[in-house]
């Protein structure tokens, strides 16, 4: 399924209370530490990029190999990787120096969306008016039940999803609360898509409600209340 088509519409539509018609240049503003995703700033990025890549391969490697195999084997890449995590601990490290603008941007250090962040699938977002649309694909590490995402990771990713589209509402906040019913399995290995859009807004509080699905299935949907810091 493409992203551009739209998903198959929520059981009842949510009242739109409050919410602003936010022009599209402040939405994109809003939206820029996330997406879109810019071309590395240098070569030392582009490679910290493939690091993570790697990082990634190498998380799904580990979760899939097989104790009942080569014990010999296994001991010997146990102590290559922990060579290799030691020798890339060595380097420079981002925490020595004063972060650069490109460092603190969520499409560089996000767990969910972070193309320098490992432990990201990665996400792919894409934003279309108010509408935050992403998807992703959960590796073997994020197994819960045999074959299904953990419902940790469930949630965690739409907070990821509302985190970005409650830029409808005009401004940032934090998430206050979340809640997601996972109303079916969420598959691993396949294309996970999301929705994500403000409901209501009343003052700092803006309500945002998120579905995903998989093969265009809904398998889960929340709502999360995010809070604006109060004006200084
Ligand atoms: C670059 C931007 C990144 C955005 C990433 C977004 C996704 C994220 O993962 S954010 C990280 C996870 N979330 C957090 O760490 C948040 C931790 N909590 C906090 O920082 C604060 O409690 C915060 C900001 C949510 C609210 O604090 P504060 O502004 O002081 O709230 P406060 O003034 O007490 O309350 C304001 C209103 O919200 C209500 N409220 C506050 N907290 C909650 C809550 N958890 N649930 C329901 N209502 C709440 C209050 O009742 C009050 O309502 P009313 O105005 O009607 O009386």
């Amino acid at each position: 399924m493409s992203t551009t088509e739209p998903l198959p519409a929520a059981e009842a539509a949510p009242p739109l209370a409050g919410v602003p018609d936010v022009p599209a240049d402040v939405l994109a503003e809003l939206r820029s530490t996330w997406l879109p995703r810019p071309e590395p700033d240098s070569a030392g990025r582009a490679e910290r990029h493939r690091l993570a890549e790697a990082a990634r391969r190498l998380i799904e490697a580990v979760k899939l190999v097989d104790p009942e195999g080569d014990a010999d084997a296994l001991g010997s890449v146990a102590d290559e990787v922990s060579d290799l995590a030691a020798r890339i601990a060595a380097l420079p490290s981002v925490e020595q120096r004063t972060p650069s603008f490109e460092d603190l941007q969520l499409h560089e250090r996000s767990p969910f969306v972070g193309a320098a962040n490992p432990l990201a699938p990665p996400m792919e977002l894409e934003a279309d008016g108010p509408v935050v649309r992403a998807h992703a694909v959960f590796g073997a590490a994020y197994e819960g039940p045999m074959g299904r995402v953990h419902g940790g990771y469930v949630a965690a990713a739409f907070d990821e999803v509302m985190g970005v589209a409650q830029s409808g509402a005009g401004a940032l906040g934090m998430t206050a609360y979340l809640t997601v019913r996972m109303k079916r399995g969420t598959p691993l290995h396949q294309r996970i898509d999301y929705e994500a859009e403000v409901v209501r807004v009343e003052g700092r509080k803006a309500w945002v409600e998120a579905r995903s699905y998989a093969d265009g299935v809904l398998v889960a949907d929340g709502e999360g209340l995010f809070i604006r810091a109060r004006a200084v």
